[in-house]
């Protein structure tokens, strides 16, 4: 089992490491514009492998990416400390316009998971370059807010005092600022999070709640301030998606793909819980949101929408 990852830098390194760390796969080709770069994080990876599972890692080209079953995208430039997901879009989409007819050329039966920032932009247009070739719907998918998710389970977790593989509880919408937390649809333990708070005496006020939702939706700024990236939550996200694509897993994740329409905004990329497997996302679920929670995620709709239309109408 193949997987290619394109940009070989700190998300596409931690994600190959976190691939062998936890059995994903068999063999992972890195390829990136900085071949010494692809190289030496091969390299250094690869002596992890007798620590871990067995693995083939190596740098390639294009061409090596025949024959994966999924291709990780991580090439281009990350945030700057104080810097929006959505201000990257520019010199982003300039590097898609050159990575993903590479890569669909090389590997046209390969599931595209699409990690370079703004991600829901970015997957909407690696999405437009696939389906012009003759890709099935589906097949390019981002990982969306598969991270906001785990921050989420994570935050909740440790204030519950549970492990967070037993708290359950979606982040929604755009990768960035607009995101929405779903607190309505929080189960603990398959408690309801208001039930599971009440038999615990666990604090669920409302200054409690906005502490976590910008913990969550900061992380990234808070991270990036403190040590310049993010990539070990990202990396990890990227080998579970990966793993729940070429183990055709039919596992729930966060991602994002193209939707005819989310909340009543038309042709636009976010994230909502999705069905993911061999074929990439096989179904997107609706969620019996509150009301309040429809307006926002239909809010952040709209910003990814605007985002592209913006681009859209660029010279
Ligand atoms: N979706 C998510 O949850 C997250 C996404 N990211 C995003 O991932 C992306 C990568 O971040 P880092 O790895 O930290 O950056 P990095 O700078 O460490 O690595 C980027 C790599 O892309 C390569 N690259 C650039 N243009 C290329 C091209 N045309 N062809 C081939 N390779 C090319 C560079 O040589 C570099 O090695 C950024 O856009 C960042 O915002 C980061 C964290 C979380
Ligand atoms: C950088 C980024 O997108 C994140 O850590 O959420």
């Amino acid at each position: 089992m193949k997987v290619g990852i394109v940009g070989s830098g700190l998300v596409g390194s931690t994600a190959a490491y976190a691939m062998v760390m936890r059995g994903v796969g068999r063999e992972i080709v890195l390829v990136d514009m900085n071949a010494a770069r692809a190289e030496a994080e091969a390299a250094d990876i690869r002596h992890a492998v007798p620590f871990a599972h067995a693995h083939e890692v190596r740098a390639g080209g294009y061409a090596d990416l025949a024959g994966c079953l999924a291709v990780v995208l991580c090439a281009g430039v990350g945030q700057k400390p104080g810097e929006t997901r959505l201000s990257l879009l520019q010199r982003n989409a300039a590097v898609f316009a050159e990575v993903v007819p590479a890569v669909l050329a090389a590997a046209p039966d390969a599931v595209l998971v699409v990690a370079t920032n703004p991600v829901d932009v970015m997957t909407h247009l690696a999405a437009r370059a696939a389906a012009a070739a003759g890709v099935p719907a589906g097949r390019v998918l981002g990982s969306g807010t598969t991270l906001d998710t785990a921050r989420f389970r994570s935050l909740l977790g440790g204030h519950c005092g549970v492990d967070p593989h037993h708290v359950h509880g979606y982040v929604i919408g755009e990768h960035g600022d607009s995101e929405v937390l779903t607190w309505s649809l929080v189960t603990v333990g398959g408690m309801p999070l208001e039930a599971f708070a009440q038999l615990r005496g666990v604090d669920l006020s409302e200054p409690l709640r906005c502490e976590i939702d910008s913990q969550v939706r900061r992380a990234a700024y808070t991270i990036i301030s403190g040590k310049g990236a993010t990539y070990y939550g990202v990396g990890s996200a990227l080998a579970r998606v990966v793993e729940a694509v070429i183990h055709d897993q039919r596992s729930i994740l966060t991602v994002c793909t193209p939707a005819a329409e989310v909340a009543g905004v038309a042709d636009v990329t976010v994230s909502l819980p999705r069905l993911v497997g061999r074929a990439g996302v096989a179904e997107t679920f609706p969620l019996p949101l509150t009301p309040d929670e429809h307006a926002r995620l239909q809010a952040s709709a709209a910003v990814i929408r605007q985002a592209l239309d913006e681009l859209g109408s660029q010279p």
